[in-house]
C-alpha cells in the first residue's frame, strides 16, 4: 500500500487511459440558502487492475464520490468518465445501460434478495441484462468458487454468515464482468477477521479481473489491503 496523492489530470485515452477518470468534479447539494458543497473540484484517475481506497470523516464526501462515480448523480461541475464515456453527457436511459454494462457495486449489507440461494443471487443480474447464457453460468461457478461460497450455493441469506453474504454480494458485482468496481464499506457489519477477509478479496478479485476498484470505508485497518489510499476532507481529496 501507498498513500498516493490524486493522480494527474490527463484526458482520457492520451497514454495509459484510465478505465475511471473524474476531472475537476463538484457536487453542491440542498438549496440556495443552505448549499453544501459535497464534493469540491475532485479529479481521480483510476486504471484498469487498481484498488483505490477512500477514507474520510463522517460527512466528508465518501458517499456523494460513489454516486457521482456510479452515475447516480450527476455532478455540478466536472466530467466522469468510465470505460472512455462521460456520463454528464448522457441521456438517463443511457446513463442506466452504461452503468449496468461497465459498473458492478459492492453495498454496505450484501443487499441480497431473501427468496433467492446464494448461486440465484449471481445469476439476477445476468437475467436482468438478458445475458443468462452458458458463459454467465459457468462464471457464476467460478465466482462461487473464487469467494469460497461453492460449497454454500444453494443456501438463502438467512442460512449464510454477514461475512458470507458479502462474499456473495462481492461475487454478484463480479458476474457480468464490470470494468468499474464501486464498493461502500464492504465491512461495516464485519468482525475484524472477517472484515480483513473480505479486503483481501477485493484485493484479489480486482487482480484477477482486471477492474478499477475504489472502495469508500471508515475502517483504517483494512486499508493495507489497497494499492493506493487517499483521504477525504470536506469534499477535497488529497
Ligand atoms: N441531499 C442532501 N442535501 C444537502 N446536503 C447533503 C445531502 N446529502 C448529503 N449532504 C451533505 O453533503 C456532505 C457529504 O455527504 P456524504 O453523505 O457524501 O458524506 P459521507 O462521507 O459519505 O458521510 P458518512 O460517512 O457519514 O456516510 C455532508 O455535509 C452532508 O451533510
Amino acid at each position: 500500500m501507498t498513500h498516493a496523492t490524486p493522480a494527474p489530470a490527463s484526458a482520457p485515452g492520451a497514454g495509459a487511459p484510465a478505465v475511471l477518470h473524474l476531472s475537476d468534479v463538484t457536487l453542491r447539494l440542498g438549496n440556495d440558502e443552505q448549499q453544501v458543497t459535497a464534493l469540491d473540484h475532485v479529479t481521480l484517475a483510476v486504471p484498469a487492475g487498481q484498488f483505490l481506497a477512500v477514507t474520510g470523516p463522517s460527512g466528508s464526501g465518501k458517499s456523494s464520490l460513489l454516486a457521482v462515480t456510479g452515475g447516480l448523480q450527476t455532478p455540478t461541475e466536472g466530467t466522469v468518465h468510465v470505460a472512455g464515456v462521460d456520463l454528464t453527457t448522457l441521456k438517463e436511459h443511457q446513463r442506466t445501460a452504461h452503468r449496468r454494462r461497465h459498473i458492478g457495486y459492492v453495498f454496505q449489507h450484501a443487499n441480497l434478495m431473501a427468496s433467492l440461494t446464494a448461486r440465484e443471487q449471481l445469476l439476477l443480474p445476468a437475467h436482468i441484462a438478458g445475458r443468462l447464457d452458458t458463459a454467465a453460468r459457468r462464471r457464476a461457478e467460478e465466482l462461487l468458487e473464487a469467494v469460497g461460497m461453492a460449497g454454500r450455493a444453494d443456501r438463502r441469506p438467512h442460512q449464510l454468515s454477514g461475512g458470507e453474504r458479502q462474499r456473495i454480494g462481492l461475487a454478484r458485482a463480479l458476474v457480468l464482468a464490470p470494468d468499474v468496481l464501486l464498493v461502500d464499506e464492504p465491512t461495516s457489519a464485519l468482525d475484524r477477521a472477517r472484515a480483513h477477509d473480505i479486503a483481501r478479496l477485493l484485493a484479489e478479485q480486482t487482480r484477477v479481473h482486471n477492474t478499477a476498484t475504489v472502495m469508500v470505508t471508515h475502517d483504517s485497518e483494512i486499508l493495507d489491503a489497497a494499492d493506493h489510499v487517499l483521504n477525504l476532507r470536506d469534499g477535497r481529496l488529497d
